[in-house]
């Protein structure tokens, strides 16, 4: 008789020991092992094949020097990552962060979380992740490509269209994946599945800008319908003013609910009005330039400096953080249910900690965790994959058509799983166990390879 609990608990000592000080793939790992508790007591035979030490293991992690030369002549140095942490399901999938952050551990959380995301989309693509802790802001333009440049001489060793497909994250969009892309070309010849997130001219998919933002609305969307709701009239507060705060905003607009407020790293923007999305994106997009000169542009709106967009007492609906992890702690959480927020759904990456997740459930707050909420984009760039694989592009709404029924499926995919395995609405344990399964079979049906 296999002792679940016991072996949950010697893996996790196990792991902590192993990982001393990677707090961030820590947090992510001590998250997943317990909520999948219930699955194994009913499925043992993973247990009995010890299955998750082998899966807690990235499969490859490389890093490597990334030397580049500023415009002034100085020489620079950083350092670049990919971790190709499950290939169980497909060629590693997962985006690039450039952010000075970046670390060992933050890769590997990060990567960690894409294995079960990408799963869940239904889509063949294991999971991985990389990027490098190169601060774009304030950059030329001619920085960022030799950076880009310098980056992909090393990690072209490592990814193609079979292999490992990169995309953008924090600090990478179109333009870095263009530069990527074009140094990518001149080293290997034309693999149009190399990356995702391309420019349109590059061989990009319509909507893969707008998937992650769309797709977390989508969710949430479909939430409600299951309350028969709808977003009509909702209040929302977001975090965060980059790729997926923006869509998030455009696509709750356009279902009819309104977004108030959403932030930068120096602080936030409350508009009474409602957010001004084409401005947001004038100001982020096409100026790159800081979120204060929203509030100079529009007279309904304020910006507080140096202040947290969770700490903003405001009575409203939903709080959807697209900004990065760990922006919401108990403190953030607490002012959430004073301001009588009822769903939190992530289009970041663990943005909310731990405690917090607690504290949310004790108040009887929907929490939409980010691997299923966000996995819009990552299923808009395996849509990319099949698309450039049979030389062709879809409709933006065909594209978007599809993005809405994958969200859909995760949705009732993450509901019905909790309620099969554990409490109804825990949408996190539907999550993991939903993500896991399907990974865990490919794992033994492959053998031990
Ligand atoms: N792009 C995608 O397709 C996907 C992204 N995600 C996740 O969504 C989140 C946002 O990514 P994305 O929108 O692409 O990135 P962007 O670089 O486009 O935007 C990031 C936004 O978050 C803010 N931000 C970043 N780091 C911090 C920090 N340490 N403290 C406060 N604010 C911060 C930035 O502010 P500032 O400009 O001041 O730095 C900016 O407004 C990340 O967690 C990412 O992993 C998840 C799935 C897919
Ligand atoms: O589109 C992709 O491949 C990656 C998206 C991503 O990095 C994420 O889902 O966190």
């Amino acid at each position: 008789m296999v002792n679940v609990e016991q072996y949950l608990a010697d893996l996790l000592t196990k792991v902590e020991a192993k990982n001393k000080g990677q707090d961030e793939y820590l947090q992510a790992v001590q998250e997943f092992i317990p909520s999948i508790a219930p699955f194994l007591e009913k499925n043992p035979v993973y247990v009995e094949k010890n299955l998750l030490d082998i899966l807690l293991l990235p499969e490859r992690l490389i890093q490597f020097r990334v030397p580049w030369m500023d415009d002034e002549g100085n020489w620079c140095a950083n350092t670049g990552y990919r971790v190709q942490y499950n290939s169980a399901l497909g060629p590693y999938k997962g985006g690039l962060r450039f952010h000075p952050t970046v670390n060992q551990s933050i890769m590997k959380f990060l990567s960690f979380e894409q294995i079960f995301k990408n799963s869940l989309t239904g889509l063949a693509m294991g999971g991985g992740k990389g990027g490098s802790d190169f601060d774009p802001k304030g950059k030329s333009d001619g920085e960022i490509m030799r950076f880009c440049q310098s980056f992909m001489l090393e990690l072209q060793k490592h990814i193609g269209p079979d292999v490992d497909v990169p995309a953008g994250d924090i600090g990478v969009g179109a333009r870095e994946i263009g530069y990527l892309f074009g140094a990518y070309k001149r080293l290997n010849g034309y693999e149009y599945g190399t990356l995702t997130g391309k420019p349109l001219p590059l061989g990009g998919s319509l909507a893969r800008t707008e998937a992650t933002g769309y797709g977390l609305v989508y969710f949430v969307k479909h939430l409600l319908a299951d309350q028969n709701d709808t977003l009509t009239g909702k209040k929302i507060v977001a975090s965060g003013s980059g790729n997926v705060a923006i869509y998030a905003i455009e696509k709750a607009h356009q279902l009819g609910a309104t977004v108030y407020a959403c932030s930068d790293s120096s602080g936030y923007v409350f508009d009474s009005e409602g957010i001004d999305v084409e401005l947001l994106k004038e100001i982020k997009e096409v100026r790159r330039a800081r979120l204060s000169e929203y509030a100079v542009a529009r007279e309904s709106a304020v910006y507080r400096e140096n202040a947290s967009v969770w700490q903003m007492p405001f009575a409203y609906d939903i709080a959807l953080p697209c900004a990065t992890q760990n922006e919401i702690d108990v403190v953030q959480g607490e002012m959430l249910v004073e301001n009588g927020v009822s769903i939190v759904a992530e289009g970041a990456n663990m943005p909310t900690t731990m405690a917090c997740v607690h504290l949310l459930n004790e108040h009887g707050i929907v929490y939409c965790p980010g691997k299923a909420a966000n996995a819009g984009g990552v299923a808009v760039s395996g849509l990319e994959m099949a698309q450039n694989a049979h030389r062709i592009s879809w409709s933006f709404e065909k594209v978007d058509r599809e993005l809405e029924k994958i969200m859909k499926d995760i949705y009732e995919n993450c509901r019905d799983t909790a309620e099969t395995y554990c409490t109804a609405g825990d949408f996190l344990a539907g999550a993991n166990i939903a993500g896991f399964e399907k990974v865990a079979d490919a794992m033994i049906r492959e053998g031990l390879v």
